[in-house]
């Protein structure tokens, strides 16, 4: 049984007093009830870690957080970068990899994606591998095999066992800041297909256990329509993760109608 993950994405917004005001509005929000039912991530800029483990373990918060990407070094003369180990100690159990800001931006291609992954699984935190494709292709048709080809890429080397703890989020690149959400069959058509996947390159019980996330324009009002897909797992949320009562609505999708 895959609990479901709604994770929020902050991307570069939100200083560290302005992390814990929203966090604090969350934790105020959600109940042990909806703890029960999802499991409820943050993922802050690392300026705001440190704040979010101080709230979290000093008021023992059920609310987890991560980074948004790590180095794919563990340690040394590498200016500007943060280290897996680093993401560690300040208790964090997710970090985003192969995001399309990071594969457009800062031209991560699957080699660096794959070496990041490996980084995360050195330091015991779980990748959020991210995939998904670029307007031209979905117009080509070719989503399903440029998603499964990044999956291959990310997942090199992966042992079955590392795999098992894996979280996948398909985020379609035109649909992520546009309002421009995919249909929820969409998304699950390209779902479905990495998870079909994820039992080519490990077993099918491996692949029934891997939770993949959607992401791109996920909103209250269409929450309950995707994760109603088989294949879809929860959400990578965006923009709507740095509005409270927005992203509360979201983490209760079970109460918002397709
Ligand atoms: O990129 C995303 C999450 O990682 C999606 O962003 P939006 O929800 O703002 O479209």
């Amino acid at each position: 049984m895959r609990k479901p993950l709604i994770a929020g994405n902050w991307k570069m917004n939100l200083n560290h007093l302005e992390a814990i005001a929203l966090v604090q509005k969350l934790a105020f929000a959600l109940n042990d009830k909806d703890f029960d039912k999802v499991e409820v991530a943050v993922l802050p800029p690392f300026t705001d870690l440190r704040s979010v483990q101080t709230l979290v373990d000093g008021d023992k918060l059920r609310i987890v957080y991560g980074g948004q990407d790590l180095s794919k070094q563990d340690a040394g003369a590498y200016t500007g970068e943060i280290s897996g180990a680093m993401l560690a100690k300040l208790g964090c159990t997710f970090v985003t990899i192969g995001h399309s800001e990071r594969r457009q931006y800062h031209h991560e291609d699957d080699e660096v994606v794959n070496a990041k992954v490996r980084a995360a699984y050195r330091h015991s935190l779980t990748p959020i591998l991210c995939v998904g494709e670029d307007l031209p292709v979905r117009q080509a048709g070719g989503q399903v095999a440029h998603c499964v080809s990044q999956l291959d890429g990310g997942l090199r080397e992966i042992s079955e066992e590392q795999a098992k703890s894996i979280v996948v989020a398909y985020e379609p690149v035109w649909a992520i800041g546009t309002g421009e959400v995919a249909t929820p069959q969409d998304a699950q058509e390209v779902c479905s297909a990495l998870r079909a996947r994820l039992a080519e390159l490990y077993t099918s019980e491996v692949a029934a256990g891997i939770r993949i996330l959607y992401g791109g324009s996920v909103k209250s009002d269409n929450i309950a329509g995707i994760m109603a897909q088989p294949d879809i797992d929860g959400a990578l949320v965006g923009g709507a993760s740095i509005d409270a009562g927005e992203y509360v609505k979201i983490c209760r999708f079970g109460e918002m109608s397709a």
